[in-house]
């Protein structure tokens, strides 16, 4: 099995001391002298991951997964730093624009990103396209610019529940992806994590998808990104109970993650489910 992306987004929340205190526990959960105090005996002593794009480092715990952390803005050096250059997990941003650099006003460029240290530029998530303007074509510069400056794009697709009781989901979340990514080279969409999040199973107001739900959606992306691209994930509702049978879904190799990771201890737990699921 390829590495399993597990991430979270902190979407718009985190004092700058709460980051610290998050970012701190991770860096210790991926030492590699931690493996005992979260996996039951799942690591193996490679530390290596495969697929493509980045890899995690050797030594942790973690071998069979991908660990991902998207602050807001303010947090990303704190997190480098705190994380260091050659953490194991991968820190991103959740929007970057297209441009080099310029009048802008509010904007943050890949390079600014990527000199803050990010790795991952998070793109069209459902809440940037409904209240931010974001469009099929932002993100598609967004993807360029982010392969550009050598960064991974982590690009966000998912239908609206109007358009799922249609019975339009995976044409539109197909339309999406082809929408931004088409064009792109073997190589380049080899960079590229998909993260399939239906809108009406995200955050407060959604309610977790059920395996059946995913699998039509994950299928149709399967079958044109699947072993093209670094990775598809789901996002959407992903809790400790769920976690499990999400991976189970055929195409599925990763999991985005909002409120269950905002506490370190869930996140650390997903990161376990994963790694366990990995190595069965
Ligand atoms: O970016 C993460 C997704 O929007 C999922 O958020 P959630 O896990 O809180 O539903």
């Amino acid at each position: 099995m390829s590495t399993l992306w597990v991430g979270t987004s902190w979407k718009m929340t985190k004092t700058l001391a709460e980051a610290r205190t998050w970012a701190e526990g991770l860096r210790e959960a991926l030492a590699p002298d931690a493996a005992s105090s979260h996996l039951t005996g799942t690591a193996d002593s490679a530390g290596t991951a495969g697929g493509t794009g980045p890899t995690a480092g050797t030594g942790t715990p973690f071998t069979r997964v991908q660990p991902f952390v998207i602050p807001s803005f303010t947090a990303t050096t704190t997190v480098r730093e705190i994380l260091g250059e050659d953490s194991p997990a991968l820190l991103g941003v959740q929007n970057a624009h297209w441009e080099e650099a310029g009048a802008w006003t509010g904007e943050v460029s890949v390079p600014q990103a990527k000199d803050a240290g990010a790795q991952i530029v998070e793109i069209g998530h459902s809440e940037r396209r409904e209240h931010f303007g974001e469009t099929v074509e932002t993100t598609r510069l967004k993807v360029a610019a982010t392969l550009r400056h050598g960064l991974t794009p982590l690009l966000c697709i998912g239908e609206s529940a109007e358009v799922k009781e249609a019975g339009g989901s995976s044409e539109f979340i197909l339309e999406q992806a082809r929408g931004a990514l088409d064009g792109l080279s073997a190589e380049e969409l080899s960079r590229v994590v998909i993260a399939y999040e239906p809108i009406w199973a995200i955050g407060e107001k959604g309610r977790p998808a059920t395996v059946e739900e995913l699998a039509e959606p994950f299928a149709a992306l399967g079958a044109e990104y699947g072993g093209q691209v670094t990775g598809l994930l789901y996002g959407g509702s992903v809790n400790l109970d769920n976690a499990a049978s999400l991976l189970g879904i055929e195409h599925v190799t990763g999991l985005f993650v909002g409120r269950t990771a905002w506490q370190l201890e869930g996140y650390l737990e997903l990161l376990s489910i994963a790694e366990q699921h990995a190595a069965s």
